[in-house]
């Protein structure tokens, strides 16, 4: 039997996304609590990382081993990758030794290729295309601290990069609606925009985007990858910084997320992450319980399915 795997928020029903979050505040609950869960004992996830990392790192490394597992980095450089063993190669090898592997990497292509060929669940940790495990945490996180996110109206600022494509897909999955505010030349996905039918719009002016706005939501202008591009697109995006003058235009009890690394002064004013309308640090530590909840799921569907 083929595993399954993560590497869209397509990949999950809209039931499986719900247990996910069910579970996840329920492991952070323990984990408060100081009682251990540890599902997981002997089982290895393979950690790829072809580009930086603090939050995925870290969240999936001691995820797994709270859940009584272990986590092992991998770097291409050090491995065979980096000198050219096939993917399919490199999959086939791997998860006969590994209960799931993690992969964050550039092209999309390279996570569909070796979840062609792996045994194990492939867990897209980001590709330049989609983010999702960031979306397992921020609806989580909105889920904690506001309350059901359907039918709310959510506005992603800035680049319609691999992010704002996962909040399409999210938009679609958890029953928002999605305002999408960009330069033009920047728009997201135009066949996920297609997909998401009614659930997701284009407003360029940014007063507009944010009126009734639950969630906030933006990110770096220049993503990994991108470096190059950086001082020209602080030019290309300017009017689109998140201030605390635009969250007073928005739903009174709005939410504002930031996936991290923020950059004070481009893409969020130098004030917004202490505005106490910002649920950032709780959304960052959500990574942890909300892909705890989502190894389990994948390394051991049969406690899922118990539930
Ligand atoms: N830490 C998440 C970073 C997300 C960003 N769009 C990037 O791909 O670099
Ligand atoms: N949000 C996020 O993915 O953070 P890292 O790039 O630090 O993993």
């Amino acid at each position: 039997m083929s595993p399954r795997h993560f590497l869209t928020l397509q990949d999950c029903t809209p039931a499986e996304l719900e247990h996910l979050i069910q579970r996840g505040m329920q492991l952070k609950k323990l984990r408060q609590q100081g009682i251990a869960c540890e599902p997981l004992k002997g089982r290895v996830l393979g950690m790829i990382f072809e580009k930086s990392s603090t939050r995925t790192r870290v969240s999936f490394e001691a995820g797994m081993f709270q859940l009584g597992g272990s986590a092992l980095f991998l770097s291409p450089r050090d491995t065979q990758l980096g000198r050219g063993e096939p993917l399919a190669d490199s999959a086939i090898v791997m998860s006969s030794m590994l209960d799931a592997i993690m992969i964050r990497t550039f092209a999309h292509s390279t996570l569909t290729e070796f979840a062609a060929h792996s045994s194990a669940p492939i867990i897209n940790g980001l590709s330049d295309d989609h983010h999702p495990c960031q979306l397992l945490a921020d609806m989580q996180t909105y889920r904690e601290l506001r309350g059901c996110i359907k039918d709310k109206t959510v506005v992603w600022f800035g680049d319609g990069n691999n992010m704002c494509s996962s909040y399409i897909e999210a938009a679609v999955q958890y029953g928002f609606n999605l305002v999408v505010s960009c330069p033009e030349g920047f728009d997201p996905d135009a066949e996920l925009m297609r997909w998401a039918g009614s659930r997701a719009q284009i407003i360029r002016d940014p007063k507009q985007a944010v009126q009734g706005a639950h969630v906030i939501s933006t990110d770096v202008w220049a993503s990994m990858g991108q470096e190059a591009e950086a001082q020209a697109r602080i030019k290309q995006f300017a009017g689109y910084q998140v201030t605390r003058e635009l969250l007073d235009l928005a739903d009174p009890q709005v939410l504002f997320l930031h996936c991290l690394p923020a950059h004070r002064g481009e893409e969020i004013s130098h004030d917004l992450l202490e505005d106490p309308r910002s649920g950032v640090w709780t959304q960052a530590e959500n990574r942890l319980h909300a892909q705890k909840a989502l190894l389990e799921f994948l390394i051991k569907p049969s406690l899922v399915s118990n539930d």
